[in-house]
């Protein structure tokens, strides 16, 4: 039986589970339960802290795990990344109050809080910098106004809290981060390959659309040169003489402008249909 390990708790907690079920995995249906077996899937779910699932998948107790880039790489452990899950993206950078850092050409001999002092560490030696690191838990916007600190590097996703906090970033992200499906190397365990088949079915049917049109056959080329689709657009005749029917799979975040540039083309009834889940 397959063991992976999830986030029990934050902001990867629900996403993770909900990208399961969507993937046709049993879930808990209790908040507080560590652990839940799906027995016809041969999977057995573990609830931890998405800090140390690496730990965990790293030692080999566990074959698998959903946690955050930032978090694997501040663990220090040595698993490998087998698939971006595409929730949960974050920067991780540096900040500090307005008016004083302007570079982090400066960072040595600071005092710098940060709830990630492995990453924060990795960075400072391999830029050669000696700095004093603050390991805190978190709120950690607080440590600069209250003293203990002269800048932080945390978690950044729209900026609110260093705003409130009266920070502001410095540089470039030292990383940037989302959830991932992590093993303890490069080549996935037995028995993973179901499981890796069916998340990539969820980000596509997440990240595309099926749009279906009508259009002119001499004006075929230039409609499927809009809709290539993933591997090749299905045109299939009309009853219509002179007519075909094109259904191809377009990205989500692309469909208004493709609808627009068919429709001043002369294609008509386009239609967009959502993707429950897919197999490519
Ligand atoms: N707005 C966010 N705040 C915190 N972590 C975030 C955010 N957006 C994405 N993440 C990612 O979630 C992971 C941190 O999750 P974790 O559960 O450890 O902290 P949390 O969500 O802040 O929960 P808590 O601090 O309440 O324990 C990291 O990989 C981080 O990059
Ligand atoms: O850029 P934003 O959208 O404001 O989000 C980032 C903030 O959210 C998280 O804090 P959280 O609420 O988890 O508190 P914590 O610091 O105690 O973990 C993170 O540590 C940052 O502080
Ligand atoms: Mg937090």
């Amino acid at each position: 039986m397959l063991r992976i390990a999830i986030p029990n708790k934050g902001t990867l907690s629900g996403p993770a589970s909900q990208m399961l079920r969507d993937a046709g995995y049993r879930q808990r249906s209790d908040p507080k339960d560590l652990a839940c077996r799906d027995e016809g899937n041969n999977v057995e779910f573990f609830y931890l802290r998405p800090r140390d699932i690496a730990t965990y998948v790293g030692s080999g107790d566990l074959d698998l795990g959903i946690t955050g880039r930032d978090l694997l790489v501040d663990s220090g452990v040595p698993a490998a990344e087998l698939l971006d899950l595409n929730f949960g993206g974050a920067t991780f950078r540096w900040a500090a109050p307005a008016g004083t850092l302007t570079s982090v050409d400066q960072l040595g001999g600071k005092r710098i809080a940060t709830a990630f002092p492995g990453l924060v560490g990795q960075y400072l030696d391999e830029h050669e910098l000696k700095a004093e690191v603050v390991r805190l838990d978190g709120a950690v916007e607080n440590a600069v106004r209250l003293g203990v600190a002269d800048l932080i590097a945390d978690v950044v996703e729209t900026g609110a809290t260093l705003r409130q906090a009266g920070l502001v970033t410095l540089g470039e992200p030292l990383m940037r981060s989302s959830a991932i499906l992590i093993g303890r190397q490069a080549e996935p365990p037995a028995g993973a390959a179901q499981l890796l088949r069916r998340l990539n079915g969820v980000l596509v049917a997440r990240n595309f659309v099926m749009l279906a049109y009508d259009v002119r056959a001499d004006l075929l080329e230039q409609a499927t040169g809009l809709t290539p689709g993933i591997e090749s657009p299905t045109v299939s005749p009309l009853h219509r003489e002179g007519w075909v029917a094109v259904q191809a799979m377009v990205q989500r975040s692309q469909v208004h402008r493709v609808m627009d540039e068919l429709y001043e083309l002369g294609a008509r009834a386009i239609l967009v249909t959502d993707i429950a889940n897919c197999r490519l």
